[in-house]
């Protein structure tokens, strides 16, 4: 099985490039975690911001295919680092693909919200996508190396 980050936008800066990089190459090769990057939806004068969400969208559920649907969302629920060392548990007893969901500057389309089995929180504050791809690749590293018992993890 795999992790699979899917994110609206392309061509980030080198520091988000490296960011993620980095704790993607720590995972192991039984629960590897991978990038998929979508073009941002055409936005302009004679294209509606939710039909460009709709192309998002489009190309987002596609890269998903049959995998498990969590969705980065700041209208979602928090989750502690132990609430996500029990998903990740339940992740791989199932030993489904999972992906995980990361709007462009306008969200997710409410599809890819709807499809999503959980809609996670980081924090109430709404944070650039580019930084929430390498926050959630640090969180599922480290719940990792909970589950390995690992000394990454020292929190309580
Ligand atoms: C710049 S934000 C989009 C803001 C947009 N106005 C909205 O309300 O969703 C881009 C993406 O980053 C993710 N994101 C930003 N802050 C987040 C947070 N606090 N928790 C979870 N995901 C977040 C979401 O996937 C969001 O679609």
């Amino acid at each position: 099985m795999e992790l699979r980050l899917i994110a609206v936008g392309q061509r980030m800066p080198r520091w988000v490039e490296e960011g993620w990089r980095e704790f993607a190459r720590r995972m192991p090769a039984q629960l590897p975690l991978r990038l998929l990057e979508v073009p941002l939806g055409r936005r302009g004068r004679h294209q509606s911001i939710d039909a460009a969400l709709a192309e998002e969208g489009r190309r987002v559920l596609t890269a998903a295919g049959n995998a498990r649907i969590v969705a980065l969302d700041c209208r979602g629920h928090p989750l502690s680092t132990s609430g996500v060392v029990a998903r990740m548990e339940g992740w791989l007893q199932d030993g489904r693909d999972v992906a995980l969901l990361i709007g462009g500057p306008d969200g997710l389309y409410r599809e890819c919200l709807t499809q999503a089995e959980y809609r996670w929180c980081l924090s109430p504050l709404t944070l650039p996508h580019m930084l929430v791809r390498v926050i959630v690749a640090e969180q599922l590293y480290r719940a990792w190396t909970v589950l390995q018992n690992h000394p990454y993890h020292r929190g309580g």
